[in-house]
């Protein structure tokens, strides 16, 4: 990142706050974030108060304020999305709009000014998707694959990290259970079987950083991650802030799965085993019939899909020694 032009779609969220002094510690030349609300970029500039970043307002639903950020960078990561399941669950179109076309018009912008590097970040919900949010993910990973093919690996990278919960991001469950305990309980527990991935935030920063130095065009990034039941985490959450509160049991909300999938049993067949991640590589084949029917792949059925209930599961002590890593946790209970 030395030196670079770096534009964050979306940078004043979660992801966009610690990628921001991450690339000002790289030593980023320039930092631009594009993102629509102007309180929150007054927030982030106020907070660094550092002139190497620039702020954009814009939306990139619109290709014109996309266009006018792109000029000139050299790497893109792009953030800017709708992310919770309800809101897009109620108005699909606006995933669309906002995950899709969004999605679109900065990676044809990308191509058009000659980046280098796209980074776009995806979900654990665009594979197998059953909700708007997840299936609009997924259309945005078909963007960049057909991006790619179309232009036969020449110019621009761009490619897709796959996330699964970034442990305590806004409105997720754990500050969630968090403000629960504080009030003196119950703890809602939608299915205490339910199983999730746990990825703190710094490590989805890695992951990110990790495709930025290792993509080819179409990949997509995993980063193997452990999970819990949903019942653990209510439990650890207890254990670690020495709170005696009920947890109640109130049933799956709409749109939600029992288990998340990262990587289904076909990608894993073709992808790359790098250690901590997994590379999945775009299926290059090309999309006639003929091959598509005569040069299948017969790892697929050896292979089974990657999910939050067959990685590693983490017992109640595994889960409350991670949630003791993250930051906020350790401000919670004054031990930072
Ligand atoms: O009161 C609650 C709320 C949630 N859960 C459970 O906790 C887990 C995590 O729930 P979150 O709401 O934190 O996360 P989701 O998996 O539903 O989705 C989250 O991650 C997505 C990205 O994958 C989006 O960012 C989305 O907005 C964000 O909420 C789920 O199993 C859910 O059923 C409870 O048990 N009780």
């Amino acid at each position: 990142m030395q030196g670079k032009t770096i534009l964050i779609t979306g940078g004043t969220g979660s992801f966009g706050g610690v990628m921001v002094r991450h690339a000002l510690a790289q030593g980023a030349g320039e930092i631009r974030i594009l993102s629509r609300d102007e309180e929150k970029q007054d927030a982030m500039r106020n907070r660094l108060r550092e002139p190497r970043l620039s702020f954009y307002i814009g939306d990139v639903r619109d290709p014109g304020s996309v266009d006018m950020a792109m000029a000139g960078a050299d790497m893109v990561f792009h953030a800017a999305a709708l992310k919770q399941v309800p809101s897009c669950e109620f108005f699909p179109m606006e995933a669309v709009r906002t995950n899709v076309v969004g999605s679109s018009n900065v990676i044809d912008a990308a191509i058009k000014h000659d980046v280098d590097r796209v980074v776009c970040l995806s979900t654990d919900k665009a594979v197998l998707p059953i909700n708007a949010m997840g299936m609009s993910k997924a259309m945005m990973e078909k963007l960049v694959q057909a991006a790619s093919r179309r232009r036969n690996g020449e110019g621009t990278v761009v490619a897709c990290v796959r996330y699964g919960n970034v442990m305590y991001s806004r409105g997720s469950v754990i500050p969630l259970f968090l403000k629960q305990l504080r009030d003196g309980g119950p703890i809602t527990v939608t299915n205490p079987q339910m199983t999730r991935f746990l990825l703190p935030l710094i490590d989805s920063v890695a992951l990110v950083e990790h495709a930025l130095t290792h993509a080819e065009p179409g990949d997509v990034f995993i980063k193997k991650a452990p999970a819990c039941t949903i019942g653990t985490l209510a439990e650890a959450m207890k254990a670690l802030f020495e709170a005696d509160v009920d947890i109640r049991t109130i049933g799956v909300r709409h749109g939600e799965k029992l288990f998340e999938t990262l990587a289904t049993a076909d990608e894993l067949a073709g992808a790359e085993d790098q250690g901590d991640y997994w590379r999945i590589r775009m299926d290059g084949r090309d999309l006639d019939y003929a091959s598509y029917f005569s040069e299948g792949n017969p790892d697929v059925a050896e292979i089974e899909d990657y999910t939050s209930h067959n990685t590693e599961q983490l017992d109640l002590e595994g889960v409350v020694d991670l949630l003791l890593t993250l930051p906020e946790i350790r401000a919670e209970l004054g031990t930072a």
